[in-house]
């Protein structure tokens, strides 16, 4: 693709990398291993529940008929605890001691609350009368055997998780997690913590994009840090896809300078280029192609452009892996807090403060400086405002689309 080609438009870049992408298959995991990860299929209850009609509280099963007029004295025929149900049956005049989650014995159609009731040996007085089926659960008030309660593309969380294994499923079909190769390049970098030479800076892009991978769904695979050589490049590359990496990152080295190898090595594997260079800031090297089945997205280096081309392009598509919608979830309109200049043939994304105003309506207040080497500004921004291409000057007051972070 020559140099000066003009710029691809973020939509259309969007569009062209997911359109073949589907998604992964699924595979069972333990209910212990399930947590944040995406259900496969329609979940049906493997029972009912409560399985019997249950006690909700500590007190007496009685039959009603026999407590509607009050003070009235049962004589006690035995005990219900939870998980032992009383086997006989509570006949005209009797009552069995029962326990919160035991099974209703027969005979009795309500549970009067030991408060209300006074006790003499084998001979129990109810001093309140109950309301008819008073403080029994039904069998199946919860869910029946065979109710689908959780749907495909569910992200399972500590609520659904609690109610699948109530459903009594211990293994659970989950989509699988994309794996995500990345790499950074570049002689300048060392990993964090290390002792960077003079002419060195620390390695910050990793982290940042792993953490989204993660948050996403998907699994890491690091393979550090590639110098820049050609050859020493080319093997990480292949660790990528000896693992049968679903999507391979790299961070850098995506633009025009002479030691700009990223495309140069991929080419020479055999990725297929699908595109390069979107009118889009920062982020404008990006670059999309495939590597046999890996999906390639090779992210500009500075840190905001790479994290900005993350969200608006590796998060869908990973989400496509997960059979997870697509969705502008994060978009919101907010109220500019101060003007902007007329735009050029880019999309913007101008970080900013978002406040929320007293009549609820968001407010974007964009920082002066947007260099994209700055992450300091991006840890504290609370949102991207999106300036499509030639956006004429806006004023403080005008409604803007923002990305919310
Ligand atoms: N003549 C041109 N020069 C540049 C252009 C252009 O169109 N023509 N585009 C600029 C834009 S926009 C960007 S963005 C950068 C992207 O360049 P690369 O993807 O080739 O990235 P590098 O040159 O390798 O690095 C740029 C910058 O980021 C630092 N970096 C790289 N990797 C990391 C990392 N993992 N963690 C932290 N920082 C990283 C690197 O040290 C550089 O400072 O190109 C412009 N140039
Ligand atoms: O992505 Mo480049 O930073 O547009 O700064």
């Amino acid at each position: 693709m020559a140099g000066n080609a003009p710029l691809i438009p973020v939509a259309e870049a969007l569009d062209r990398l997911l359109k073949d992408v589907r998604p992964l298959g699924s595979e069972e995991v333990p209910l212990s291993a399930a947590n944040g990860r995406i259900l496969a299929q329609d979940l049906a209850s493997l029972r009912t529940q409560p399985p019997f009609a249950a006690s909700a509280m500590d007190g007496y099963a009685v039959r009603h008929a026999d407590v509607s007029a009050v003070p009235a004295d049962l004589a006690i025929i035995g005990e219900a605890p939870a998980g032992h149900g009383f086997t006989g049956k509570v006949n005209r005049g009797e009552a069995v001691r029962i326990f919160t989650g035991a099974p209703v014995p027969d005979g009795a159609d309500t549970v009067v609350i030991q408060e209300n009731t006074s006790r003499d040996g084998g001979l129990v007085t109810v001093q309140e009368p109950p309301k008819p089926g008073a403080n029994i659960r039904a069998a199946g008030l919860d869910f029946a055997e065979g109710d689908i309660l959780l749907s495909a593309g569910t992200r399972l969380d500590y609520r659904s998780l609690s109610l699948a294994a109530s459903m009594n499923h211990a293994m659970l079909p989950v989509q699988r997690k994309p794996l995500v190769a990345v790499l950074a390049t570049g002689d300048e970098l060392v990993a964090p913590g290390g002792n960077p030479g003079p002419d060195q800076i620390i390695a910050s892009n990793h982290a940042g994009i792993a953490a989204m991978v993660e948050d996403c769904g998907g699994a890491v695979l690091d393979l550090g840090i590639s110098p820049d050589d050609a050859g020493i490049m080319a093997q990480h590359v292949r660790r990528a896809i000896e693992a049968k990496a679903d999507v391979l990152i790299t961070l850098g080295g995506a633009s025009v300078g002479d030691h700009d190898l990223v495309q140069g090595v991929l080419g020479s594997e055999g990725m297929e280029l699908a595109f390069w260079k979107i009118a889009m800031r920062p982020g404008k090297p990006l670059m999309a192609g495939h590597l046999g089945e890996t999906k390639v997205l090779g992210l500009p280096g500075n840190p905001v452009s790479s994290i900005v081309c993350a969200l608006l392009f590796l998060k869908p598509l990973l989400a496509r892996m997960l059979n997870q919608p697509v969705s502008g979830g994060q978009l919101a309109e907010a109220t500019l807090s101060a003007g902007l200049k007329e735009n050029d043939h880019r999309q913007d994304y101008i970080r900013a403060m978002l406040t929320v105003e007293e009549d609820g309506r968001l407010s974007a207040s964009p920082f002066q400086t947007q260099d994209s080497s700055m992450l300091s500004l991006l840890a504290r921004a609370g949102a991207l405002i999106i300036r499509p291409p030639h956006a004429p000057t806006a004023k403080a007051g005008d409604r803007v689309q923002v990305v919310r972070l």
